[in-house]
């Protein structure tokens, strides 16, 4: 399903997880910061819209979206972060940079998540045009900042219902 067959700022919030006492990082690619601050700011405020408390969200900026990798282990490795996000817009150029960078940042963040053992978030619009970004960045098709920001909340409450074997219910039950 595609972008244009799913507004990304709608989802089910029924069974969200209590967040106010979980801390979030927030880690922000400085390129094309039109987009990458309105990513931002959508996942900001859906954090504080289902429950997360302004003190425990911080935030991070890295040059580019190459570089949120690290930034994003930095912080999981941190013993009070509970989940990282991470925004990014990389714009197809003249050449195939691009690949390179989108290839690595999810490899990248996956193997973070991983190896941390937290969810670590992958926010980074891989558009062709400005165009694109800007219509997943409260355009047309939403914004996704939104999204990494529910993606994060639903994994900690998932995480919490398998360490509390809350999830080992039949599901015909
Ligand atoms: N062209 C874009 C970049 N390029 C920069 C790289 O991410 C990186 O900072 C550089 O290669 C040094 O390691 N970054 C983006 O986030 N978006 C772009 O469109
Ligand atoms: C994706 C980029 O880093 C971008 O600056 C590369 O552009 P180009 O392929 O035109 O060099």
């Amino acid at each position: 399903m595609s972008s244009a067959d799913k507004n990304l700022s709608v989802f089910t919030t029924n069974e969200l997880p209590e967040v106010s006492g979980r801390r979030f990082a927030i880690v922000v690619a400085e390129w094309n910061t039109d987009v990458t601050e309105a990513l931002f700011q959508g996942a900001y405020n859906t954090l504080l819209q289902y429950g997360a408390v302004a003190e425990n969200i911080i935030r991070g900026n890295v040059p580019g979206s190459y570089e949120l990798t690290l930034a994003a282990q930095w912080y999981a490795q941190r013993p009070d972060i509970d989940a990282v996000i991470c925004i990014g817009c990389v714009i197809q150029g003249e050449t195939k940079h691009n690949d390179y960078i989108n290839h690595a940042v999810a490899q990248g963040l996956t193997n973070v998540s991983l190896k941390t053992n937290k969810p670590v978030i992958f926010g980074v619009l891989t558009p062709n045009t400005q165009q694109q970004a800007l219509d997943r960045a409260g355009g047309i098709h939403g914004n996704k900042g939104d999204e990494a920001a529910i993606t994060a909340i639903k994994m900690l409450g998932l995480r919490q219902l398998v360490n509390e074997r809350r999830s080992d219910v039949s599901v015909s039950e």
